[in-house]
């Protein structure tokens, strides 16, 4: 998810995402960056932790103490977590004394029930916002990415989260065709930790899983290329011990098929489902690639191959939505159509 702040004159973007935070300040550019983690104690609910250092005790805490992530498949799953989270954030960015309470714009995946777009926009102003916009993802990706949203032409994004992959056509400031699939980078790292176990009766961590994909992923392998290999450690689920095994490109790329095929199907169908005119657009202009799960290796080639249509990494492809939910409180005139915000949401 994605949006921005307006204080004292000073915009600011925030991109409340599964994976991640990112605040976005006009003249500052992205002034916070940090997982969307909080850690608390079990019984008083004292916040512990927020942010990087929550990150780093996600799987590690003892009892009494709680890590864990307030939104799941781009939305939020515990309301009050995401409240507390969110105004931590803000108070690192902002200055305690705020006279004027800020403007936010927070981009949410374009699948979003009512009671979820509800939700957010409750947890923005219980952080201290005079009035929330919710704009979709792809949409702020887009207009971060630099695409022109407003002219009669249309372009395709697929943003790639940590909980949800958005693809979306966009034409005269609206989405014209969309899905939202919940099937994102969480996911590539749950299928991971099952071909793992499957193949080498090795129960491996989340975290451990990400860093597979990160540094030795890809979404299909070159003819020619050599294979990385990772050294990964775990739990022998045989002999319930400790051990560490060597797991190699191919491995990671093998269990990312089943979820990058759903992928691959839900571009397909928006494809299939928009106007000749617009497809004749994308083809022109390409489809483009925004968010973390964007940075997959070969993710690019592989749809391109699937679907005949050349596909661009937005070179900002991870602050995209942020950018873009920042640029957008000054195309409200463009986007009123597309937008949400606070006051209707909460007057019904
Ligand atoms: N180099 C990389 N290769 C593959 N995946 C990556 C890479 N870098 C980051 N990711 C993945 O990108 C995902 C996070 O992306 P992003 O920050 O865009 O998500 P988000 O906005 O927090 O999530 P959502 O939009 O679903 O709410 C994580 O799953 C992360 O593992």
């Amino acid at each position: 998810m994605a949006g921005l702040l307006s204080f004292r004159g000073e915009d600011v973007g925030i991109d409340l995402g599964t994976a991640s935070v990112l605040i976005y300040m006009r003249g500052k550019g992205i002034v916070l960056r940090e997982p969307s983690v909080i850690a608390m104690v079990s019984d008083t609910k004292e916040v512990k932790a927020v942010g990087a250092e929550a990150y780093r005790m996600l799987g590690r805490t003892p009892g009494n103490i709680v890590a864990a992530r307030p939104l799941k498949d781009g939305v939020i799953a515990d309301y009050t977590l995401t409240e507390r989270m969110l105004t931590l954030f803000i108070k690192k960015v902002l200055p305690p004394l705020r006279f004027f309470r800020p403007q936010v714009m927070v981009g949410v995946p374009s699948g979003v029930t009512e009671v979820e777009r509800r939700a957010v926009v409750q947890a923005i102003v219980e952080a201290g916002a005079k009035r929330a916009y919710l704009i979709d993802e792809p949409l702020a990706a887009a207009i971060g990415a630099g695409i022109k949203i407003a002219e009669p032409t249309g372009s395709m994004v697929v943003d790639i989260g940590g909980g949800s992959s958005d693809i979306a056509v966009i034409s005269l400031g609206g989405i014209v065709r969309s899905t939202s699939l919940r099937i994102a980078g969480n996911e590539f790292d749950d299928s991971i930790i099952r071909f793992i176990r499957n193949k080498y009766n090795l129960l491996i961590g989340e975290r451990t899983a990400e860093e597979l994909k990160i540094k030795i992923g890809a979404a299909k392998r070159l003819p020619g290329e050599q294979d990385a290999v990772a050294e990964v450690r775990g739990r022998d689920l045989i002999s319930g011990l400790p051990k560490s095994i060597e797991v190699t490109t191919e491995d990671v790329v093998e269990a990312l098929k089943e979820p990058l095929e759903k992928i691959v199907q839900g571009v397909k169908s928006v494809l299939e489902t928009t106007p000749p005119e617009l497809v004749a657009d994308i083809i022109d202009r390409g489809i483009l690639l925004t968010g973390g799960g964007a940075l997959l290796r070969n993710l690019d080639l592989l749809l391109q191959e699937a679907t005949g249509v050349p596909v661009v990494v937005a070179e900002n492809a991870v602050e995209a939505v942020a950018l873009g939910t920042g640029k957008a409180l000054d195309m409200l005139h463009v986007l009123r159509d597309a937008l949400v915000t606070s006051d209707n949401v909460l007057r019904r």
